[in-house]
């Protein structure tokens, strides 16, 4: 994350708020893939999982699938190459396939997963604006100084009262 810094504010996701948000995307999904519907998803690893897996209940597609997409950091420009591709048989060119994310946010992963899958639709929970061009649907915005902070990577913890004092 170091290397995404600065950023001013943080949006902070409960699990109960990604499920929420997971489902109006399926939602706003539904109905619009290409005759006969959706074939597979495919969930971009690691933070594509989860919202692939409420997506792909909600829109009953039991084929799924993962790419994995790692960045490598050279002299501070992270260049994106794919680690694992789906199978070749059940994603073909994209057609009927819904890639997911939770996030979009320079667009640079989603570029190189557009590149293999070309006619896949894209989905991302949430987008910013630098993304945005990348996705073809997303539920919320935020901006572009904003680090957002999913429940897979937080816990609850002690917090003080205003007062000052811990009793
Ligand atoms: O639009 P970009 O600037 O490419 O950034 C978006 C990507 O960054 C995060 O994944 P990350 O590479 O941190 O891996 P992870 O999903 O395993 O946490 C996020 O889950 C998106 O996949
Ligand atoms: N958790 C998290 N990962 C990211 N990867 C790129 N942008 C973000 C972000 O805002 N939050
Ligand atoms: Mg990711």
């Amino acid at each position: 994350m170091s290397d995404r810094l600065p950023h001013e504010k943080g949006f902070h996701v409960s699990w109960d708020q990604l499920h929420r948000d997971a489902r109006a995307l399926a939602w706003r999904l539904q109905g619009h893939g290409p005759e006969g519907g959706w074939r597979a998803v495919v969930a971009i690893t690691r933070g594509g999982m989860a919202p692939a897996m409420i997506v792909s209940r909600e829109l009953d597609i039991r084929t799924v699938d993962t790419i994995s997409v790692k960045s490598y950091n050279h002299q501070t420009q992270a260049e994106p190459v794919i680690i694992k591709h789906p199978d070749a048989d059940v994603v073909g060119d994209g057609t009927g396939v819904l890639i997911v994310d939770d996030l979009v946010d320079t667009g640079r992963t989603l570029e190189v997963v557009r590149a293999a899958m070309p006619k896949a639709h894209v989905a991302t929970v949430y987008a910013k604006p630098k993304g945005r061009p990348m996705v073809d649907t997303f539920i919320t915005e935020v901006s572009q100084d904003t680090w957002i902070f999913f429940p897979w990577d937080m816990a609850l913890q002690y917090v003080k009262p205003y007062h000052g004092t811990d009793d």
